[in-house]
C-alpha cells in the first residue's frame, strides 16, 4: 500500500499538471478573444464609433454573472475579471483612433 505522504505528494503532482493545461486553456482564450476584439477596435476606427460600448458590457456582465453561478464560481470574482480585460480591450481600442 502507498503511504499517505507519497499519495499526497501523487495528488498534488496530478493536481498540478490538470492547472498547468488548464493556465494553457486560459492564455490560448484570452489570446483568440484578443484577436476578434482588435477585430472590433479597427471596425471602429473605420466607421468612428467609440471604443467603449455600455450596453454591451452590461449584458455581458448579466450573462457572466449568470453563468458564473451556474458554474460554482464567485460572481464577483467573474465581474472583476470580465472588467479587467474589458478595460485593456478599451485601451487597445482607443490606441486604434488615435
Ligand atoms: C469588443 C468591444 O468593445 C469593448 C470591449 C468589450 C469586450 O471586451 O467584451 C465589450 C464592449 C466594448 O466596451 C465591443 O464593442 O464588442
Amino acid at each position: 500500500m502507498t503511504d499517505p505522504v507519497t499519495r499526497a505528494a501523487e495528488l498534488l503532482k496530478a493536481h498540478r499538471e490538470s492547472i498547468d493545461r488548464l493556465d494553457a486553456i486560459l492564455v490560448f482564450t484570452l489570446a483568440e478573444r484578443f484577436k476578434h476584439t482588435q477585430g472590433v477596435g479597427k471596425l471602429k476606427a473605420e466607421h468612428d464609433l467609440p471604443p467603449s460600448d455600455p450596453i454591451r458590457e452590461e449584458a455581458q456582465i448579466a450573462r457572466l454573472t449568470d453563468l458564473a453561478k451556474r458554474a460554482d464560481l464567485d460572481p464577483e470574482f467573474a465581474k472583476k475579471f470580465l472588467a479587467f480585460i474589458i478595460q485593456e480591450v478599451i485601451k487597445h481600442h482607443e490606441t486604434h483612433q488615435s
